[in-house]
Parts: structure tokens; C-alpha cells; sequence
């Protein structure tokens, strides 16, 4: 069958790397109830810096919407992503409290590091919203599709963590993916071939930034 969305059709292709992201030995340790808590503490402070440059990344993608979207209702969906963060920034410092992480004196590693540094070369004006959409739809649909695993039918998620796998992976947050997919396909059918390009370069580069962010925690970075 021919798929005409991009989206749909990138994740086909390219779905060894897809599924490299989503489907990680770390989040997959804690779908089986064998995640060691050490690992996933590392993951909670070294994603508490990730959150802090990912909320200049939306905020620069809400400036591309309002300037370059057709369509109202994206700076609407991008704006609701603001706002979820900024809950989440809240959520981050009472959950690294109930485990006795201390944000304050976090090292970013080198992986965090590299795509914290990689989120804010595409905060800049020559990146097209377009190619600025489909990554932040890559980055977040990562997170939804690796926690809603730990949730599924026949998942042993440690009881401690379910709200952390809750967070991205309830349905509103899939939900949202959904459209800011919806977001990004709209926009791709109607580009022209090197924006299209430039796009599924970006969806790799987050897929491999995401693995690698996931590597942490197994101490290998
Ligand atoms: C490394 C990484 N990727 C995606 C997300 C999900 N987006 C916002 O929370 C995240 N928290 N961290």
C-alpha cells in the first residue's frame, strides 16, 4: 500500500531506528519490573535539564507558528505544550524530592548535552516551521510511545514509577501527539522537496539523540 502521509511512511522506513528509541532496554527494564532505581534517577535528574532547553525550543516554535502557520489553532496546540511543561517543571521538582535527588547539582553528560545543544541550534530563525514541527512531534512521541509501553496489557512497571510512565503515557498526551502529527504531515504534503528532506534528516537526528539520552541511564555515555 502507498502512504501518502510523510510521518506514517518515515516511521516505516526507518523503523529499526524507530523502534531503537521507543523501544529501549531502559524504558523496557522498567515495563518488566526489573529497572534498577539507580538508573532511573540518573534518568530523572538528567531529564530535568532536558526539559528546562526544551521549554526555549517550544517557545521558538510558537514564534515560527504565529509567523508562519496557515492554520490559528497550531499556536494553540504548541502554546497548551508551554503550558504542560510548565507543569511538568513543577512535577520534576517534587518527584526528584520524593527520591532524594537533588537538581541543584546535576552534571549534564555528554548525550544530554549534545541534544540540549542540538534543540537550540533549531530554535534559530532559518529553520522552517515545518521542519521545526516534525521534530518537536518526533521528540514528544518518543516519550508517549516509550511510557505508554510501560502501561500496556502485561506490563510489571514497579508501582513507583507509574506515574512517571502516566505523565507521557496517559491518553490526553497521546492524544496530542496525534495532532501536532496531523500538525506536521499538513504542512509536509504542501512542502517542497527540500524542506521535506530537511524534515525526515531532522526525524532521524532526534530518534538517534533520543537513544542516546536513553543510554545514559545504563551508564554507557
Ligand atoms: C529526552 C526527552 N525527550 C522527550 C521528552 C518529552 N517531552 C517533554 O517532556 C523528554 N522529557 N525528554
Amino acid at each position: 500500500m502507498e502512504e501518502k502521509l510523510m510521518i506514517p511512511k518515515w516511521v516505516n522506513k526507518h523503523n529499526e531506528l524507530y523502534t531503537a528509541a521507543t523501544r529501549h532496554p531502559f524504558t523496557l527494564s522498567i515495563r518488566d519490573g526489573s529497572v534498577v532505581f539507580s538508573a532511573f534517577k540518573l534518568w530523572l535528574g538528567q531529564d530535568y535539564i532536558f526539559v528546562r532547553a526544551f521549554v526555549p525550543f517550544v517557545a521558538s516554535l510558537l514564534l515560527k507558528a504565529w509567523k508562519e502557520s496557515d492554520d490559528d489553532s497550531d499556536v494553540e496546540v504548541i502554546l497548551g505544550g508551554i503550558a504542560a511543561l510548565n507543569d511538568e517543571i513543577s512535577w520534576f521538582k517534587r518527584e526528584a524530592s520524593k527520591w532524594s535527588v537533588s537538581l541543584s547539582s546535576i552534571v549534564p553528560q555528554k548525550a544530554n548535552l549534545e541534544y540540549c545543544r542540538f534543540l537550540e541550534s533549531i530554535t534559530s530563525p532559518e529553520v522552517e516551521y515545518t521542519v521545526a514541527v516534525t521534530a518537536f512531534w518526533a521528540i514528544e512521541a518518543v516519550y508517549q510511545e516509550s511510557y505508554a509501553h510501560c502501561l500496556s496489557d502485561g506490563a510489571k512497571t514497579p508501582e513507583e514509577l507509574k506515574e512517571t510512565c502516566q505523565r507521557w503515557g496517559n491518553d490526553g498526551f497521546g492524544q496530542y501527539c496525534h495532532t501536532l502529527q496531523n500538525i506536521a504531515n499538513r504542512r509536509l504534503e504542501k512542502s517542497p522537496e527540500d524542506i521535506v528532506l530537511k524534515a525526515e534528516a531532522m526525524v532521524i537526528r532526534v530518534l538517534e539523540y533520543e537513544v542516546e539520552f536513553w543510554n545514559m541511564s545504563r551508564g554507557e555515555t
